[in-house]
């Protein structure tokens, strides 16, 4: 078994995290329950913003907030001194109502919507990353009657870099719903008009290769496309850009067929490739930024279960059914995703049984973990799921109107409810009746 962060097995042979008995966690809060070990957060936190810092460049780390955003969650993004990449405008909504700086917040999306660009225009976020040329009629639009400064924007382009990862999670490749073309001519396009705006300043260049990736590799090949043509734009354009944001996509741990690097390894890789470039150049240290999601998050989050029915399908399988499923977690359903889990009251006991999990939604993919290994298992065991803190909660849904299961944050011995459990009310709060044409 492994256990991540500071969870461990304390001495009634629970499952602990941050110092807290996971089985009280699920009587006190109930389950399907998000559980958080914020001391594993804040160390990926800080360990990112060491290995630049150790590495002597000036850089921005955002956290790219999709992975799980909440207010509690930016406000300890914020503690910890890191950015913020929102890409809607609910997640800008909750980053300013969670108290967090508008300058940290880089505003990200390929169909930002009028309304959330001028909201962010508003409140004065760090930068918009462009994502394609409509938006920046947009937002010359928006801009044109405020006399205030220029609009910083990063260009994001697509490097024509195939990340080995689940097709639905690659960004980089030329044939993509994301940014600029960087190698057919789109981006020079761009660069080019956004150069000649009175209200946007350039303030540099984006891209994303992808997520779950596991080599560094597709990291270095990106950056080193990025700067053979900015050696071009430098002599074309007299372009140089203030900042380089290589995204994020730093693979975690799921099971162990995965084996990723320390996200501080993948850092390394990046800025040592943009060294080389720049001193190749002979052009000054751009800042480098990067937007790590699940690396921060991902393994600090277990969901907490309840066991209920159990169905054996003679000399095939045994089905063990939860309280939740693809409602809070729609990895597995999604792209295949597998996880590793325990029973957190039995942690001690031989887990050498195998047994399909199977969610509680009307829908026969909705199977969270085939094939697991555990003890024997009653009603009322509580399962522990690993690694669920990236795109868990925040993909959650309604589906066959399940409520959202709460959030809760564990460091020190203490326990928060972070995101409150979803009432029945709440599934109701905006529907409105019938307005009826039958007369009776
Ligand atoms: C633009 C952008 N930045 C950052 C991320 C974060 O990726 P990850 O959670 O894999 O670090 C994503 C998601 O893939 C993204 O689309
Ligand atoms: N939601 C995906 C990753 C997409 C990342 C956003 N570009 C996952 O669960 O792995």
């Amino acid at each position: 078994m492994f256990l991540h962060g500071t969870s461990k097995i304390n001495d009634k042979g629970h499952l602990e995290i941050g110092g807290v008995d996971t089985i009280q966690l699920a009587n006190e809060y109930g389950t399907p329950l998000y559980v958080y070990d914020v001391a594993l957060i804040r160390e990926r936190a800080r360990s990112f913003k060491e290995s630049f810092e150790k590495m002597g460049v000036k850089a921005q780390v955002a956290y790219a907030s999709k992975a799980f955003s909440s207010v509690a969650m930016f406000q300890l993004i914020e503690e910890e001194g890191l950015s913020l990449d929102v890409v809607s405008g609910g997640e800008l909504y909750t980053a300013i109502a969670s108290g967090f700086p508008a300058s940290r917040i880089h505003l990200h999306g390929n169909n930002k919507s009028r309304a959330e660009l001028k909201m962010a225009l508003d409140h004065g976020v760090g930068c918009i990353v462009v994502d394609n040329f409509y938006e920046i009629e947009l937002i010359e639009e928006i801009s044109k009657d405020t006399a205030g400064s220029k609009v910083p924007v990063l260009l994001r382009v697509t490097p024509g870099v195939e990340a080995h990862t689940h097709d639905y999670i690659t960004t980089g490749q030329e044939d993509s719903k994301f940014g600029f073309g960087l190698l057919n001519g789109q981006v020079e396009q761009a660069i080019d008009s956004v150069l000649k705006s009175k209200s946007i300043h350039l303030l540099g260049i984006h891209c994303h290769i992808g997520s779950q990736i596991f080599d560094t590799a597709g990291f270095v090949l990106a950056a080193e496309r990025v700067f053979e043509k900015i050696k071009e734009w430098k002599e074309r354009f007299s372009f140089t850009p203030e900042v380089v944001n290589l995204g994020g996509g730093f693979g975690i741990r799921y099971t162990e067929e995965d084996e990723p690097l320390p996200a501080t390894f993948y850092v390394e890789k990046i800025v040592d490739a943009v060294k080389t470039q720049v001193s190749e150049m002979g052009i000054s240290m751009p800042e480098i930024w990067i937007e790590p999601g699940r690396s921060l998050v991902g393994d600090a989050g277990t969901t907490l279960y309840t066991i209920g029915s159990q169905k054996t399908v003679p000399n095939i399988r045994q089905y063990v059914a939860i309280d939740g499923g693809m409602s809070d977690n729609i990895r597995p359903a999604l792209y295949q995703a597998k996880y590793e889990a325990v029973l957190a009251n039995r942690v001690t006991e031989k887990h050498d049984k195998p047994v399909s999990i199977a969610g509680k939604c009307c829908e026969s993919g909705d199977m969270l973990i085939w094939d697991l290994p555990l003890p024997e298992v009653k009603p009322d065991d509580i399962l522990a799921v690993f690694c669920t803190g990236a795109y868990g909660y925040s993909m959650a849904n309604n589906y066959n109107r399940i409520p959202r299961p709460a959030v809760v944050f564990v460091e020190n011995g203490e326990s928060q409810l972070v995101v409150k459990r979803e009432s029945f009310e709440d599934l109701i709060v905006n529907d409105l009746p019938l307005k009826s044409k039958v007369t009776k």
